[in-house]
């Protein structure tokens, strides 16, 4: 991973993933948009591009995008799917599919994500099938897409046995993170995408997490420095352990800090608008500091710490927050056991001795988990 500026202009940072032949640049700047065209113009050829964007996305954003193609002679298509955690369905991967195949394409078209996380995923795994693998670039359009999701590869779809149970490793060519864009984001949106930003801290940068204590408003209010930084340090820190450990084998997991519980209570909630992945990750991140206080390994008060910086910003932090569930706790661990960072029938957890002091291990005392999630859910 490196940081440098781009030769193509002075209004954004370059980060460098490292991986080999599938090595790729992040893009961070305000307005990069207008500029789609030249900066991906190096994976270009006469196939043109097909976006794939969602309606919501699409109206606001992809008309400054094809101006640019347009204006660059880039030959086009458009495949747009409904907003929000649905279209990560299999029902949904078909017909974008479909609709690809019949506009008939070639092995060097290239697949652009144009959108959040959801579009992302989709488009990556999209992308990854057609022909055994197109190129694919990611310009992502929520917080929680320019911090995390565009980046390191997974892409694919919810089953309905499981969150993201469904896809394959697939990395873009290139990442363009226009801060700019956020500007239209629901304060919500901001938000879910916040609670990713606080998981880098938490998993081992704690003077990331002390900065965001202070910096929080900014970040989310503004396309100042603060929400660049913020955007640029969180890349960074995906970038480095994803160089480390592409297809998680190891290091990567720390990455899922909040996620097993996280991912439970959204397949019970239907993943749906009543929870979204980023609210479900605070609520998750919360878990992991009570329990492993409850086992005597993370100072006391450091879950308190967390969450009241969660809640200062407008997060949810425990699952009994969200409106009209009666949580299961035996059907939430069951969830849980479908996990993929299950290995012999055990489940890895991350687990934390404190503010970024995360780590993986299989100890967990599931009599405390227990009841680190019925205080979550129950209060
Ligand atoms: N692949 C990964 O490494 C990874 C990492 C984290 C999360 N995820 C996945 O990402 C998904 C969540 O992504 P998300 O939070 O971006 O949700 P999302 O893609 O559903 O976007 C959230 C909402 O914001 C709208 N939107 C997007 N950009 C906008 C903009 N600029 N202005 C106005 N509205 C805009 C969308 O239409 C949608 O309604 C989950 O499925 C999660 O599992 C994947
Ligand atoms: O990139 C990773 O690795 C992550 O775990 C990032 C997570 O924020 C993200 O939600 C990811 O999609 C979870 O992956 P999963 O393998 O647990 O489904
Ligand atoms: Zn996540």
């Amino acid at each position: 991973m490196s940081n440098q500026t781009s030769p193509l202009a002075a209004n954004h940072d370059v980060l460098r993933v490292e991986l080999g032949a599938r090595s790729y640049d992040i893009l961070v700047g305000s307005n990069l948009l207008a500029d789609t065209a030249s900066h991906i113009a190096p994976f270009v050829r006469k196939a043109g591009v097909v976006v794939i964007s969602d309606a919501t996305v699409a109206e606001r954003h992809l008309p400054v995008v094809l101006a640019s193609f347009d204006g660059a002679g880039i030959a086009h298509r458009e495949v747009i799917v409904p907003a929000g955690e649905k279209s990560k369905s299999f029902a949904v991967f078909e017909d974008v599919i479909e609709q690809i195949l019949a506009m008939g394409i070639e092995r060097s078209t290239l697949i652009m994500a144009l959108g959040g996380g959801v579009v992302g995923d989709l488009a990556g795994y999209v992308a990854a099938s057609l022909l055994r693998g197109l190129d694919f670039v990611q310009i992502p359009t929520t917080l929680l897409s320019q911090v995390d999701s565009s980046v390191g590869g997974k892409t694919g779809i919810n089953s309905k046995s499981g969150k993201n149970l469904v896809g394959a490793f697939h990395q873009p060519r290139l990442v363009l993170a226009d801060t700019a864009v956020l500007d239209t984001l629901p304060r919500r949106e901001m938000l879910a995408g916040y609670a990713e930003v606080v998981k880098y801290g938490l998993i081992d940068d704690p003077e990331f997490f002390d900065w965001l204590e202070q910096n929080a408003e900014a970040v989310l209010s503004n396309d100042g420095a603060e929400r660049r930084e913020a955007v640029m340090r969180s890349c960074a820190a995906k970038a480095r352990i994803v160089s480390q450990d592409e297809r998680e084998s190891g290091k990567r997991a720390l990455l899922n800090l909040g996620h097993t519980f996280g991912h439970a209570l959204e397949a019970e909630t239907g993943y749906g608008a009543k929870l979204l992945h980023g609210e479900a990750v605070a609520m998750g991140m919360v878990i992991a500091h009570d329990v492993c206080a409850a086992m005597g390994m993370a100072p006391a008060g450091e879950k308190e710490r967390i969450a009241s910086h969660l809640k200062s910003v407008g997060l949810p932090v425990c699952a009994s927050e969200v409106p009209g569930m009666h949580w299961d706790i035996d059907r939430l661990i069951g969830h849980m056991s479908r996990d993929k960072k299950v290995r012999d029938g055990e489940i890895t957890f991350v687990m934390t001795r404190g503010i970024g002091k995360a780590f993986t291990s299989k100890a967990m005392d599931i009599q405390k988990m227990r009841a680190a999630i019925t205080r979550s859910c129950h209060g």
